[in-house]
């Protein structure tokens, strides 16, 4: 299988419901590092997963609905701890979306296989989650 992979970061704030999260329960900023992996069994007629312009775009578009947000007040998240692994999960849906919608290539979409989405919240601890594109 071969792969394509690009990355971007985002700041936001937000907090945690719970005892299991200690102090993280109050008020807190993370920045974010981002990694998305497409991947597909054969390449393209000019030899791509995808065109790496193209998947930068759709990344900074993405997360531009987050960046410098406190999640805690967006009606999206209403009630949800919006934990690495969660966050993960929702770029991991809005991708999809804007794959299946040609974003990065109208012909691209049918042939790319999976995505996986890796958040990075610091340097010893990150969440990711991968799923099939088609
Ligand atoms: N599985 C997850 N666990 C935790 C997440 C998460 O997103 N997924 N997030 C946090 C906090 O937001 C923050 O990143 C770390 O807070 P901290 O209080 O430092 O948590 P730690 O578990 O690293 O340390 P403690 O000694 O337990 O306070 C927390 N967990």
């Amino acid at each position: 299988m071969y792969s394509l992979a690009v990355s971007d970061h985002f700041m936001i704030a937000h907090s945690f419901r719970g005892d299991v999260f200690g102090p993280a329960q109050k008020v807190h900023g993370a920045t974010y590092g981002v990694e998305i992996e497409f991947r597909r069994p054969t390449l393209d007629e000019h030899g791509l997963v995808c065109d790496i312009g193209l998947a930068l775009e759709l990344l900074r578009d993405v997360l531009s609905e987050f960046n410098y947000q406190n999640l805690d007040e967006l009606p999206v998240f209403k009630g949800r701890n919006t934990t690495t692994e969660f966050l993960a999960g929702e770029i991991f849906q809005r991708i999809k979306v804007r794959v299946a919608e040609g974003a990065v290539g109208a012909g691209t979409a049918d042939t790319l296989a999976a995505l996986r989405v890796v958040l990075r919240e610091s340097p010893v601890a990150w969440a990711a989650f991968e799923g099939p594109l088609r």
